[in-house]
């Protein structure tokens, strides 16, 4: 795995010319190897900022570099071959097994029309055993937990050897075990990566930075700790929260309640 520099400047986007922007230009820089997480309310803007990360949508101002290459000036495989996004929707997934799915991580990798080689399985093998998925290989995608789906989609993402991992609340729908292994995962990657995240708490355990957004617009980006005070936090997502450090390790932790 290789880690590349995100830099990512005065990003605009709206769904059509004439409409306001979803989100408002923002600019932030991820060195090689550090972990971004994007955090902000429902409708935030936080799936059209990564939307824009890895070459899905283009931005109406600004550009997206990785290792100081605008990603819209390459050609979209040689993108795929440096950056890898990690969805919610998997529709296309179904009916295809596990380890079809994760061969389609290195479909960047090949040239025309050439099938899978032994190298490629290679790298597919070595992705089911670093997430403990070589038991399911075999098995329809359709017919796995959701935690074993998410594992395999994030399989297909490391298959395609990133150098830029974008992933979007990947710790939806997984029970407390295995967010903890997702984020473990995350932290032992050595890639760079820009995560969404709806817990605070785990934002600020995983994050090197966060950039908080709101209505479209960033309302600060830095570190977590220094970053996220009791008023920014309680101002971006309209309720009193509180941080408290724990007794037991330290650990800082948000609480929440609705305002009076
Ligand atoms: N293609 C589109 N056309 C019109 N509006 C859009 C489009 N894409 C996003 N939006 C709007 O932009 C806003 C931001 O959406 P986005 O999905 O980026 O938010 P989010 O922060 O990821 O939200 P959530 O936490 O609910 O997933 C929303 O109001 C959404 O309806």
């Amino acid at each position: 795995m290789r880690a590349a520099d995100l830099e990512v400047y005065n990003v605009s986007w709206a769904p059509t010319k004439s409409a306001q922007p979803v989100l408002h230009p923002t600019t932030f820089r991820v060195a090689a190897g550090r972990v971004l997480g994007v955090v902000g309310p429902n409708g935030a803007g936080k799936s059209t900022l990564l939307r824009l990360l890895y070459r899905f949508q283009q931005p109406k101002t600004g550009y997206v570099r990785v290792g100081g290459q605008d990603i819209w000036s390459m050609p979209a495989r040689n993108a795929a071959r440096r950056i890898a996004a990690v969805l919610q929707e998997q529709a296309s997934a179904f009916g295809l097994t596990v380890r079809e799915i994760v061969r389609l991580g290195r479909t960047p990798h090949r040239s025309g029309f050439a099938t899978s080689g032994a190298g490629d399985e290679q790298v597919v093998d070595r992705v089911l055993t670093t997430l403990s998925l070589r038991s399911l290989a075999d098995r329809d995608f359709g017919t796995l937990s959701g935690g074993e789906r998410q594992r395999v989609m994030v399989a297909r993402a490391l298959a395609q050897d990133p150098q830029v991992l974008i992933l979007d609340e990947p710790t939806n729908h997984l029970d407390v075990r295995h967010q903890l292994e997702v984020v473990s995962l995350i932290q032992s990657l050595g890639l760079t990566i820009v995560v969404s995240l709806h817990d605070l708490n785990m934002a600020s355990g995983v994050c090197d930075d966060v950039l908080i957004l709101k209505n479209g617009q960033p309302q600060g980006f830095g570190p977590p700790q220094s970053l996220l005070t009791d008023t920014l936090v309680s101002d971006t997502f309209r309720v009193d929260a509180r941080r408290e450090h724990l007794a037991s390790n330290g650990a800082s932790h948000f609480s929440f309640t609705l305002p009076n």
